[in-house]
């Protein structure tokens, strides 16, 4: 938390698991930004190694506490700000929005990342559907 008593959301504006943390806070809070390219990734500095020891974002300094991965920071704030709610209160429904948020952070994510890094810009441009051509890659 900051001296004004809000929480602080470390991201950096590129990163697609720093949005899903944007979406989901629905109150006041400040931003770190760090540039994961810049100065060779500014989420490697000690300062930020201090807070979150994976050395990524998004992380969520809040109630005494940094909480690293979307995901878990998500679950987080359904627990302690539960309005308004992230999840359905049906556990089957849940289930169901459980499944598609890992599928999504855990199946495409890393792929998108690492395609992102690999990736001449250009080829992507050339080329948006390359997503259904992995196997053409050897992954
Ligand atoms: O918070 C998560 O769900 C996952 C975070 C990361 O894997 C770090 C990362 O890829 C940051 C980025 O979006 O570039």
């Amino acid at each position: 938390m900051t001296e004004s008593g809000k929480p602080i959301l470390y991201s950096y504006f590129r990163s697609s698991c720093s949005w899903r943390v944007r979406i989901a806070l629905a109150f006041d809070y400040e931003t770190v930004p760090l540039n994961l390219i810049k100065d060779g990734g500014q989420q490697f500095s000690e300062e930020f190694r201090a807070l979150n020891l994976m050395q990524q974002v998004p992380a969520l300094k809040i109630d005494g506490i940094t909480i690293g991965q979307s995901l878990a920071i998500t679950e987080y704030l359904e627990e302690t700000w539960p309005t308004p709610r992230l999840l359905p209160q049906d556990l089957k429904r849940r289930a169901q929005v459980c499944v598609i948020s890992d599928v999504i952070a855990c199946g495409v994510q890393p792929l998108q990342v690492w395609l992102w890094t690999c990736t001449p810009a250009h080829l992507w441009c050339a080329s948006p559907h390359a997503l259904l051509h992995l196997d053409t890659r050897g992954v």
